[in-house]
């Protein structure tokens, strides 16, 4: 690992594999077993994310692409629709300022996801679009291209419509928005989650709405503030994690029955369960489906090491023999439980290591605070429960 003042953005993907440097222990599943149901009797707190708090923090943390090697799965009912691919954003034609908000991003050519979805979103007719593939792989950038160059500013009323499982992820969606639309001044873009209020009566004239079911229910079918007849575009971001949220489902299939025939459906999720491509297939008719398998996150220049340790002394033994081997830039450490975690960092940070603990009894905003210091290099090490991975590590 090279010293570094932080981890820049081109590393992002390196941070899964670091976990894997230092995850030092990897004890036998027989032994595993006996070591967490032994921390269980103990009372121990065990850190599970939701699934909404989950996908921020992945968003968070990585920043950069995730470059895929896999082949994308095609599937379409009317096999002779036409299926466009580019592999240059210039050859989308889009308007020429969305093209530049788009270069002004850093993006220079369209990955992999995008190379078929892109075109697909963009076609005339508007084509139905599936698209499914893990955190990072330009989901987003994708469909926010699509929403903005959609939209017709000689029109002043809401004509996309965005709905994202909670208020963190709709306000990371808007906020690519907003940048991809620097040169586009015209396009208006209203929130529609909680703290937003509009008067009844008042008709948005805005023309994408980003937001959470509940909001957008209230706002379009109980207030009508916006005629959901009108909208031309609907997109449904992180689907697994809407099916794993408590009534979202329903809020989404009751807003979609207001939707016009003619209403072009995105349909976006990370994971590809059979609850998702029902739900999935429920909401988008006559779809185009993507799929890009998922991409082995250890990198070839990433050395993986494997230390067995008999109890958690001699576990932090290996770490201190890690450190002192090899320069350390920055670490993440993975512990099992909140109460590791906090006896580690205290036990770091009185060796000279400048700590930060993330684990689940922080608040979203708390660890986002957590994860910025870090990746702008405040603390070298970063002391976590399972908070950022589903499984636990
Ligand atoms: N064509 C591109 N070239 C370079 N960077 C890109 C491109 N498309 C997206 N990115 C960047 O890659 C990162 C991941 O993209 P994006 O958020 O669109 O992926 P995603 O599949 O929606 O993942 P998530 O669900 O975690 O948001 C972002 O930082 C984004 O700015």
């Amino acid at each position: 690992m090279a010293e570094s003042a932080a981890i820049s953005a081109s590393e992002a993907k390196e941070l899964t594999s670091l976990v894997n440097n230092l995850d030092i222990t990897r004890p036998s599943d027989a032994e595993k077993d006996k070591n967490e149901a032994g921390e269980a009797a103990a009372g121990e707190q065990d850190d599970t994310a939701s699934p909404a708090d989950t996908s921020l923090l992945r968003k968070i943390i990585r920043k950069g692409l995730v470059e895929s090697k896999q082949d994308l799965e095609i599937q379409r009912k009317d096999p002779s629709s036409p299926l466009y691919s580019v592999k240059t954003f210039d050859a989308l034609r889009l308007k020429p300022e969305l093209l530049k908000g788009v270069y002004a991003m850093g993006f220079n050519a369209p990955s992999k996801i995008q190379e078929t979805a892109v075109p697909t979103l963009l076609a005339h007719p508007p084509q139905n679009l599936i698209a499914q593939s893990q955190s990072g792989t330009g989901k987003t950038a994708a469909f926010v291209l699509a929403m903005l160059s959609r939209v017709d500013t000689s029109e002043n009323y809401p004509q996309v419509l965005c709905l994202s499982p909670t208020y963190e992820l709709a306000i990371q969606t808007g906020e690519v928005a907003a940048k991809m639309a620097k040169f586009c001044p015209d396009i208006r873009l209203q929130y529609a989650v909680r703290g937003e209020e509009v008067a009844r009566g008042h008709k948005l004239d805005c023309h994408i709405i980003i937001g959470t079911p509940g909001k957008m229910l209230d706002w379009g079918v109980k207030f009508r503030v916006f005629d959901l007849k009108k909208i031309r575009v609907f997109v449904l971001d992180e689907a697994d994690v809407m099916i794993a949220t408590q009534g979202h489902q329903d809020q989404c299939i009751r807003i979609h029955k207001h939707l016009s025939k003619d209403c072009q459906m995105m349909f976006f999720s990370a994971t590809y369960e059979r609850e998702v491509m029902e739900f999935a297939e429920y909401i988008v008719e006559n779809p185009v489906i993507i799929r890009l398998k998922r991409e082995q996150e250890s990198l070839d220049n990433i050395k993986q090491y494997y230390v067995k340790c008999r109890n958690q002394e001699e576990k932090y033994q290996a770490i201190q023999n890690v450190y002192g081997v090899i320069t350390v830039g920055q670490a993440i450490i993975f512990c099992h439980t909140r109460k590791t975690a906090s006896w580690l960092a205290t036990k770091m940070s009185k060796d000279g290591h400048s700590v930060a603990v993330l684990s689940g009894d922080l608040t979203v905003e708390q660890r986002l605070a957590v994860l910025d210091r870090f990746r702008d290099g405040k603390e070298k090490v970063l002391i976590t429960t399972n908070v950022l991975s589903r499984g636990k590590c």
